[in-house]
């Protein structure tokens, strides 16, 4: 169908041609054989190398100044709206404006067009980046503030890669504009380049010589916006282990309590004066159904939500969270997901972890290339490699089949054995409850609980029965 209707075009126009003389209309043959007589001169590749040249100093200029003021008003929402009314009065002037504004400031000559497509492709810039950065999967920046991850690594491995696809759009929005207001600025203010010479052969009515110009523009045009469009990037880099973080004091203090903690949402109490004391060691379950605040106790003890009254006792430093999602950056693999956690980690320990979790193999791999429970398994692992005495775990075998499931808690408990951690997980499940916890929690409705502390001497059977019963409501 494209060629059906380039063709449809040619023939259009080599009919009018053929009322009109050459210096109104030259025919189709007569401009290709123009252009091709254009092709075989020097003079023509310098001209085209200097428009090119200007448009990649164009592009460049505006991509230094444009990613810094995109990620500050994407970081920054007061500088943001500040900026918002200069990026729409810089997109509302019209291009001719902005030649003749420039001209006045530098003449005629190269800096003219170069300076014209800066300025054009500046704003769109700057607005795709700061919606990149808005738009930062704020998931990944949750899991990163848990693990303390340093401000200089969320910048590198979180925003900066977050805006790649965005600098894609954008440069596939500005690939035509970049091009027209170069030639544009070089037809009315270059002394070289190709809008210039499309000028000169305007001023001496050398009409074949302006038809064979404007398409090869056209051509080169369609060429250039076919090849970005075909970019599609997504973007794998690897971790610079050149930082050293010390690590922090544990408090050898088990202590937290929450005592009289409420939270509300909306005026809407979802947990009101609960008070509980998890300073054992031990693995605790906070279960009960969907919605009961379950989710919302274990974001007050990591410091992602405020209480809205009450107090948390916590002498504990260092915490890890194994989120219901697995949060793993999209654009690192198994190790440096990892090391972006556990800057100091050594490659063994990891080894040794991911062995131990039966993924050894997936260390090179990128998430995309993995199964949900193998990237359930590396979420296990990073909470591990981070060498906390909190875990908590939201919820971390859902969607899980049970064959899958049963391997992934055998493994965790072989992982976790013997390291004298303090966990809370939030599950729902008998079975898996009764293979982990020594301690549940069950919360009920108006804001009460109740608990039970499991014998360590049944067997798993036993306490799946027993759990579930509890957790029904039955009398134990
Ligand atoms: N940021 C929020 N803003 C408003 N309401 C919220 C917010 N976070 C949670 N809630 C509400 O608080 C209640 C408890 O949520 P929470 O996630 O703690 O439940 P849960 O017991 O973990 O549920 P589930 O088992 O389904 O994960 C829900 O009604 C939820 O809609």
């Amino acid at each position: 169908m494209f060629l059906i209707g380039i063709s449809l075009f040619i023939i259009i126009w080599f009919i009018i041609s053929l009322f009109y003389s050459p210096l109104i209309l030259p025919s189709p043959i007569l401009t290709f054989k123009t252009l091709f007589s254009l092709f075989i001169t020097q003079d023509f590749w310098i001209n085209y190398f200097d428009t090119l040249l200007k448009s990649i100093i164009g592009f460049s200029l505006s991509i230094i100044i444009g990613i810094p003021i995109g990620l500050l008003a994407g970081i920054k929402n007061n500088f943001y709206k500040m900026i918002r009314p200069i990026v729409m009065i810089l997109q509302g002037a019209p291009v001719i404006s902005y030649i003749a504004i420039t001209m006045l400031w530098f003449g005629i000559g190269f800096y003219t067009p170069v300076f014209v497509s800066f300025i054009i492709i500046l704003p769109t810039l700057i607005l795709n980046i700061s919606e990149g950065i808005k738009s930062t999967d704020t998931k990944l920046l949750e899991m990163a503030n848990i693990y303390k991850v340093s401000k200089s690594y969320i910048y590198k491995y979180i925003f900066l890669p977050s805006i790649i696809p965005f600098l894609i759009s954008s440069l596939k929005i500005i690939s035509g504009t970049l091009w027209r207001s170069i030639v544009a600025g070089e037809f009315l203010a270059g002394s070289k380049g190709i809008g210039y010479s499309l000028a000169l052969a305007k001023s001496t009515l050398n009409t074949e010589e302006v038809f064979a110009y404007t398409i090869f523009l056209i051509l080169n045009g369609i060429i250039f916006e076919k090849l970005i469009l075909k970019l599609n990037f997504k973007p794998k880099i690897s971790l610079k282990n050149n930082k050293i973080i010390k690590s922090k004091n544990i408090n050898k203090n088990n202590e937290l309590i929450l005592k009289n903690v409420s939270k509300c949402f909306n005026n809407k109490y979802v947990l009101k004066n609960f008070s509980y004391d998890f300073s054992q060691n031990i693995i605790y379950c906070i279960a009960g159904e969907s919605g009961i605040g379950k989710t919302t106790i274990l974001k007050i003890i990591s410091g992602l939500l405020p209480s809205s009254s009450g107090e948390l006792i916590s002498s504990k430093k260092r915490l890890s969270y194994i989120f219901q999602e697995d949060r793993l950056i999209p654009w690192l693999n198994v190790k440096d997901n990892i090391k972006f956690v556990s800057p100091n980690i050594s490659d063994k320990k990891i080894k040794d972890i991911l062995s131990s979790l039966n993924i050894y193999d997936s260390l090179e791999k990128y998430p995309e290339e993995l199964s949900g429970g193998m990237k359930k398994r590396v979420n296990i692992a990073r909470a591990i490699s981070y060498n906390s005495d909190i875990i908590l775990m939201d919820e971390p075998f859902s969607s899980l089949d049970i064959k899958n499931k049963n391997n992934i808690i055998k493994d965790f408990k072989n992982t976790i054995f013997n390291k004298n951690l303090k966990i809370i997980l939030v599950s729902h499940e008998p079975f898996e409850i009764a293979n982990l916890a020594q301690e549940i929690i069950v919360l009920e409705e108006n804001f009460k609980f109740k608990k039970l502390i499991l014998n360590k001497n049944m067997s798993v059977t036993d306490k799946t029965i027993l759990i579930q019963n509890f957790m029904i409501g039955e009398n134990i």
